[in-house]
């Protein structure tokens, strides 16, 4: 470290990536899975990628390298296994902890089901949530985390390390146990994080980063009010604190924060910039304050000059106290922009306006040589220029699109008639039977599927050639769904790399990437389309799939699109106009492919919302307001058909029981929605039980089965699922339906579980024939406990 240093600005990262540029964790865990590598290679594949993500960071002039990012699977897992707080029920020693334990908990093994999965805030990565009773100690676990330091500081960095911050760490885990509140934890948890804290002491780390994004939500008093006594306690521990925060604003609890006997907070200064004036109104000069300035939940390369302006009076109050930093951790953006060769895909000028995690690096490189005085003049114009030139591209305006938004009639997005007319001329026009029967869309997305797409890609087989694998995939598809019975078959979305990015790169004002990977869970990834203009469908992008489909069956074929709000919150947005337009843009681009495939004699048409819950804001009071738009936004997808047309939509990651008279002004036909998992809990809400005087009022297919693992559930288990339905949901409503898609699974337990879904529907329909009640013994259904073991994820 030079002494320039120490008066200057300081940058730094939250944390990056780990993923690697090329996937290069994504293989290794998967080789290892299948057992074609060992640990040693394994953990290699690790040691490099941290390593190479360190360089980076110290070749792009930053003052600390963030460590405590990586992840064999997921962060908070890590923080779990190193605090010793492990469910009780796999019986596993948190300071003998083997990787392949680790990896038991995440995905489950032959005796117990994996830890619970869920998404972090609004993002689409999903974090295991910790299990805690009573019972839980945190005595300690896995040394990991120190032995990464100590590796960073024998590569001569200058660490900072990165943990989840205790609040937030109980506020993200599950209480299993009733009435049991998880803050009666903290006493324990802040011991353990004392103890942690010592020991980075002890190997000269000089800054932890705990990260504590729950302030950013509308968070119970409770919580507010444990802030102060937790870091009262966690400062006195010889290393300096730097409270992160994330996501939002947390401009309610600035005093709070000002008065914590922290060194240092972040904030984030991009998707909430209006906290800063509140925060430059009463920070003291003579405290750190990193500020969120370039966005790490996208992908746009910042506006330098603009960024640089609004920093000038915080660097003239703050002097060295101010340090420079992206938004958030750098883990929501895809790594290294310079892999984008493929100009026919991301042309030059394109990229021009783009960062991902790397670049960004060199953006805050940029900034903190400015704000310490060094001349980058040649660097901030070329970065004005791109900005110019992305904000006066014809590219990105079409005026066809405004036009047609401003002359939508009030009324667009509302169906021709109420759901009862509707309901009427669709019963008369499919003539179903009583709980009929359907699956979410997608059936095994199997390794031949995507040798065939990648063969494709890369020029080795034609596109006829293509279409010809697809469709005997589509055929076979329907003749097994055929066989089982089902009553409203799909096409099995086998020619769809993913639910959005296969829209993304039929739709205009979208450009995709080749290696834009960010991971969602695990070894899990996807690659977000880059959303950077007007919105339109110059073609239809799923009628001729569905046609083919229909064409081999009697049945009604369903066709199976995404919906606006899915494709907005999955992709990368432009930042240049409000989210509820971008949105409102794409409904327009997906109702024209309703219409179409309605014309194409496809009679019922499911739109996908499963990331509806999770564009929720964070804070409550916003709430409403995106509800409004996001609704329209689907029902202005949904509304271009006649009534005997069923729409259905879909939800997973159902966490709504807040919002339900929401998803009921949705208005779709039919909704089905993931509760297997949840044992129809969250199907009581649905029916005006838990108190509430809410009652969905249209058709609902609860799931009654995880499609999570591989695991065949056997026929009482549905029934007893089924009837637990039954008993809030009246039988002419009622669908039989997995609890989601079944593109992660195989074959086999696919057919094996299916049939015993229509076993069960059958059972079930006999005894509303004879007008039994249907009684299932729980002893009968195996495995009462709704999970079971299986290497899911
Ligand atoms: N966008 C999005 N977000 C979502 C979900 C979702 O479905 N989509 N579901 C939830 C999360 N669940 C998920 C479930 C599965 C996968 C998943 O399986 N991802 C795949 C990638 C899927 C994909 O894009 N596949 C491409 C192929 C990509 C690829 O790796 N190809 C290979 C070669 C293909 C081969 O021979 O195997 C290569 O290019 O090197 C395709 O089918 O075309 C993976 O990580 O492996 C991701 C998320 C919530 N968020
Ligand atoms: C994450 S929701 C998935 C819905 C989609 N139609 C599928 O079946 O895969
Ligand atoms: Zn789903």
């Amino acid at each position: 470290m030079n002494a320039v240093n120490e008066v200057s600005v300081k940058a730094h990262v939250l944390g990056f990536p780990r993923i690697g540029a090329q996937r290069e964790l994504k293989f290794a865990l998967e080789k290892f899975w299948r057992g074609e590598i060992g640990e040693g290679e394994l953990a290699q594949v690790g040691q490099t990628l941290r390593r190479r993500h360190w360089q980076w960071q110290a070749e792009a002039g930053l003052d600390f390298v963030t460590v405590g990012d990586f992840a064999w699977y997921d962060q908070i897992l890590n923080a779990a296994a190193l605090l010793g707080a492990l469910p009780a029920r796999f019986g596993f020693d948190a300071k003998r902890l083997s990787l392949p334990q680790y990896f038991e908990l995440a995905r489950g093994n032959t005796e117990q089901f994996a830890m619970e999965m869920t998404k972090y805030f609004d993002t689409n990565y999903h974090y295991l949530v910790p299990e805690i009773s009573s019972q839980t100690t945190f005595d300690g676990g896995v040394e990991w985390f120190f032995h990464e330091i100590e590796d960073a500081i024998t590569q001569g960095h200058a660490v900072k390390a990165v943990l989840p911050g205790p609040l937030t760490f109980l506020w993200l885990s599950k209480s299993k146990q009733d009435g049991y509140s998880r803050l009666d934890l903290l006493p324990s948890i802040v011991a353990a994080y004392t103890r942690v804290l010592d020991k980075l002491s002890a190997l000269g780390v000089g800054y932890v980063q705990l990260d504590e994004p729950i302030l950013a939500l509308t968070l119970p008093a409770e919580w507010v009010n444990a802030f102060e006594p937790t870091y009262r306690t966690l400062a006195d521990q010889g290393v300096k604190i730097l409270l992160a925060t994330y996501f939002d604003s947390v401009a309610e609890h600035a005093q709070l924060l000002a008065d914590l006997p922290i060194a240092a907070l972040h904030l984030d200064g991009v998707r909430a910039p209006e906290q800063l004036d509140i925060f430059a109104a009463i920070w003291p000069a003579n405290k750190t304050l990193s500020l969120g300035v370039i966005d790490g939940r996208n992908i746009w390369a910042a506006d330098l000059t603009k960024v640089l302006g609004s920093l000038k009076p915080w660097h003239a109050k703050l002097g060295a106290q101010l340090w420079i930093a992206p938004s958030c951790s750098l883990l929501h953006t895809p790594v290294d922009l310079e892999q984008e060769t493929k100009e026919e895909q991301l042309d030059v000028e394109l990229k021009s306006w783009l960062a991902f995690a790397k670049q960004k690096l060199a953006e805050l490189n940029i900034l903190k040589q400015a704000l310490n005085g060094k001349d980058v003049q040649a660097e901030l114009d070329k970065n004005q220029d791109a900005h110019h030139a992305r904000r006066t591209s014809k590219r990105i305006h079409n005026s066809a699109v405004a036009a047609r938004l401003a002359a939508l009639a009030p009324t667009a997005d509302q169906r021709w008639a109420d759901f009862a007319t509707r309901q009427a001329a669709q019963r008369a026009r499919f003539n179903l039977p009583i709980l009929p029967t359907t699956t979410i869309g997608s059936f095994p997305q199997t390794k031949e599927i995507r040798a065939a797409r990648a063969a494709f890609k890369k020029g080795e087989i034609t596109a006829e050639q293509y279409e010809t694998a697809m469709k005997a995939e589509i055929a076979l598809v329907v003749q097994k769904q055929e066989d089982l019975g089902i009553d409203v078959p799909v096409h099995g979305e086998a020619e769809r790399n993913d639910m959005v990015e296969y829209f993304g790169e039929q739709l205009a004002g979208f450009a995709f990437t080749q290696f834009g990977w960010v991971q969602s869970y695990g070894s899990r990834c996807v690659k977000p389309p880059v959303l950077f203009g007007d919105v339109s469908r110059p073609n239809p992008m799923t009628v001729a799939w569905s046609s083919y489909a229909q064409s081999l069956t009697q049945k009604p074929m369903k066709g199976m699109l995404t919906g606006p709000v899915t494709i907005l919150q999955w992709s990368f947005v432009r930042d240049d106009q409000p989210r509820s337009l971008t949105c409102e843009q794409i409904a327009l681009a997906i109702r024209d492919e309703v219409v179409d495939l309605e014309e194409a004699g496809i009679g019922i048409i499911q739109i996908d919302e499963p990331a509806f819950r999770e564009g929720l804001p964070l804070k409550q009071r916003d709430w409403a307001q995106y509800l409004a738009w996001a609704g329209r936004a689907f029902r202005l997808s949904a509304s271009g058909v006649a009534n005997g047309t069923q729409i259905h939509t879909h939800m997973c990651y159902s966490e709504f029981n807040d919002i339900l008279p929401a998803i009921a002004a949705m208005d779709a036909d039919v909704i089905t929605i993931e509760t297997s998992r949840s044992d129809m809990d969250l199907l009581e809400a649905f029916a005006g039980k838990n108190g509430s005087a809410f009652i969905y009022p249209n058709e609902i297919g609860p799931g009654v089965y995880d499609i999570h693992s591989p695991r065949v559930p056997q026929v009482n288990e549905m029934l007893r699922l089924i009837a637990k339905a039954l008993e809030v949901v009246p039988a002419e409503r009622l669908w039989i339906n997995p609890d989601c898609g079944l593109k992660t699974r195989g074959w086999p337990e696919t057919e094996a579980a299916l049939a015993n879904m229509l076993k069960a529907t059958k059972e079930a329909r006999a005894a509303i024939d004879e007008g039994r009640q249907l009684v299932v013994d729980a002893a009968k259904t195996g495995n009462t406990s709704q999970h079971s073991g299986c290497a899911c994820h």
